[in-house]
């Protein structure tokens, strides 16, 4: 068994995303259009036999404890460690480091995706055999995105986004860039303002109207409450159409060309953290796992 595996944990965009309703405890129902990206964090999970449960390269901002990854391990040796109808077992434990690349709290789950290649990943070090369903139903306890991460496929969402169907997206390239502030996920469901009524759509409705029919509930909310977000959305929507990813604050322009994307890229990236990434619809985590 290796004792030791360097994973990447992708970003993903909504490619559109509408608010349908809201439940009993707050949470809105959603339909949204997942893609994975090909921009990741790079992981390392490294064997340890004394049980315990380390992240060697702390993440700014996030105490050790409170990292999504470190929850994931957690939960997953729990989990396995008290399965029901096995005997109680003393579990093994990781190391855990992290090249961050993705920003936080910006909308594209990085946070989310961490935590799936965790528990993706340990569940092959342990040699659990876990399956994507288990892993899922433990991810979603961590957050709506995890999920889509640990299937690792373009994906209709409804629920709160655990509800998945694995569809086949256009793999355009994407110029994201990052407004440089912070949108608060929380505040922007509360707004009393956002709309929160749209008319549920099928799934083939919406694959069927494509990109140019796609749009972000949250993004006219955002756009208000943030005027560096709207400043930089009309500054990229000069050259391609834009739409904000998930509660923001990041913002992708969809491009044929590659090439057009990179010489966008290169003008946004003088004001803005910039990335070029290309749609995918199946993750590199899964072809690096094999699965
Ligand atoms: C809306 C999405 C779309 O991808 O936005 P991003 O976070 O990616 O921007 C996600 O599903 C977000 O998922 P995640 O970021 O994990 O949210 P959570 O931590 O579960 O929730 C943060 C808070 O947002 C609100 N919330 C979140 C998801 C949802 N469907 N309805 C909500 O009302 C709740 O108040 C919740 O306490
Ligand atoms: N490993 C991690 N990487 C990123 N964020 C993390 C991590 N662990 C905990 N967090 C917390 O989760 C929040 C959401 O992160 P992230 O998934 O990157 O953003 P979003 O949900 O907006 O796409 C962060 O603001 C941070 O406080």
């Amino acid at each position: 068994m290796s004792a030791s595996f360097t994973l990447p944990a992708p970003a993903k965009l909504n490619r559109m995303l509408h608010i349908v309703g809201r439940r009993d405890d707050g949470y809105h129902e959603l339909q949204t259009l997942f893609q994975i990206v090909d921009i990741s964090d790079q992981l390392t999970l490294t064997l340890r036999d004394d049980g315990d449960i380390t992240l060697a390269t702390p993440v700014n901002g996030v105490a050790h404890d409170d990292n999504l990854m470190v929850r994931a391990a957690r939960l997953l040796q729990r989990s396995a460690g008290t399965a029901q109808g096995a005997i109680p077992r003393a579990m093994p434990g990781a190391t855990l480091t992290i090249e961050k690349k993705l920003p936080m709290g910006g909308g594209l789950g990085g946070g989310s995706s961490n935590a799936a290649t965790v528990l993706l990943g340990l569940n092959k070090l342990w040699q659990l055999g876990l399956s994507a369903t288990a892993l899922a139903k433990l991810g979603l306890q961590l957050g709506a995105d995890v999920p889509v991460f640990i299937y690792g496929h373009s994906a209709w969402a409804e629920g709160i986004g655990e509800k998945l169907t694995s569809v086949t997206l256009d793999t355009p390239w994407f110029v994201i860039i990052h407004p440089k502030v912070s949108v608060s996920t929380p505040l922007i469901f509360q707004d009393p303002e956002l709309t929160r009524d749209s008319r549920p759509i099928t799934m083939a409705r919406a694959l069927q109207g494509g990109a140019s029919e796609w749009r972000n509930d949250c993004e006219a909310i955002v756009k208000k409450r943030y005027p560096l977000v709207a400043e930089a959305l009309d500054w990229l929507a000069q050259y391609a159409p834009v739409r904000l990813t998930g509660t923001g604050a990041c913002l992708f322009a969809t491009f044929e060309s590659e090439q057009t994307a990179r010489t966008v890229a290169e003008l946004a990236g003088q004001r803005w953290p910039t990335w070029v990434a290309r749609g995918l619809n199946t993750s590199p985590l899964q072809d690096a796992l094999g699965c």
